[in-house]
């Protein structure tokens, strides 16, 4: 884009093909330094082959794709840390091993890595022997050894529990002070708000790109507010009737549907509601993409 400097990584109408299949349709992106860009979709949207050809992995099919402004190679690897989904530790290995390993494989200096007290307890353990929490906490920690100026997280915190998760996210937001760029896929909605940067992928294609409320834009959703214990009636009639419709602990939502079918639909159905137009969710929002997606 004009007037920036140069991105940390980049991809310009990137494109993968597997036989007659397009995993990834022509995606231009761009991660600039200090900035944690965050990578949604559903499963199979493209999001792990993006990166996969980012990071030079698997070649592109078309288009281009840059890191610190070169096609990726195994320098551009060297100055990048990474952590895949399924982390990439040697498992029959212990931590220490495995500190030790990445560090001759970086040409840093093993014993200069700082072990979260956690890591230091289990330092002489294999790696298949200690919890994912502590795995993703080693992964971590060997990705950022190298000081690396471009951070590349494929679901860095499936499984954890919400204290291990909002610790990873305040390391994320430590480097990124530092002026790392990061690239972050999640499935998590409210780590999205987390990032300073959406893009949303669907069947391959970027969809939408901008802060979550640039995104969701002046999309709207419907609460429905039924007495007692009508609201299960009021999901049930609304859900036969083919609306969009989610429950949020008791509060029945519809996104992007006009009020007066929800009214006529709970109607018939006999059951008394009164509705309120609110500004989407992000959740929302994307499933209102993906049904122009694919209806297109
Ligand atoms: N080596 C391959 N050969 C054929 N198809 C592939 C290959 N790798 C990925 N795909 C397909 O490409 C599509 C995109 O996969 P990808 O893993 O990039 O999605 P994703 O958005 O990362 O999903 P998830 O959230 O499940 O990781 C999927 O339909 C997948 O089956």
């Amino acid at each position: 884009m004009a007037g920036r400097g140069r991105a940390l990584a980049e991809a310009d109408q990137a494109t993968k093909r597997y036989g007659s299949f397009t995993a990834v349709e022509a995606v231009s992106m761009r991660v600039d330094p200090g900035e944690i860009v965050g990578l949604l979709g559903s499963n199979g949207a493209g999001k792990t082959t993006l990166i996969r050809m980012l990071l030079g992995l698997t070649r592109v099919s078309d288009g281009t794709v840059a890191v610190f402004g070169q096609a990726p190679d195994r320098t551009t690897r060297q100055r990048l840390g990474y952590v895949p989904q399924g982390l990439g530790l040697w498992e029959t290995l212990t931590v220490q091993e495995n500190i030790a390993f990445a560090a001759a494989a970086f040409g840093t200096d093993a014993t200069a890595t700082t072990l979260t007290p956690g890591l230091l307890k289990a330092r002489d353990q294999q790696v298949s022997a200690i919890g994912l929490g502590l795995q993703r906490q080693l992964a971590f920690t060997i990705a950022l050894a190298h000081r690396p100026k471009l951070l590349v997280l494929d679901e860095p915190t499936s499984g954890l529990d919400p204290l291990s998760r909002a610790r990873l996210w305040d390391t994320i937001h430590d480097q990124a002070d530092d002026g790392a760029g990061i690239l972050v896929t999640t499935h998590y909605m409210q780590e999205a708000q987390q990032c300073d940067r959406l893009i949303l992928m669907s069947h391959g294609q970027s969809v939408a790109e901008g802060t979550e409320a640039a995104i969701i834009g002046d999309t709207t959703a419907c609460e429905v507010d039924t007495s007692g214990d009508q609201w299960a009636a009021a999901f049930a009639a609304l859900d036969a009737a083919a609306l969009p419709v989610t429950l949020a602990g008791r509060t029945v939502r519809l996104a992007d549907t006009p009020q007066d079918t929800i009214h006529d639909t709970l109607a018939q159905a006999g059951i008394d509601a009164r509705i309120r137009e609110v500004p989407a969710t992000l959740e929302e929002k994307m499933t209102v993409i993906e049904r122009v997606v694919t209806a297109g």
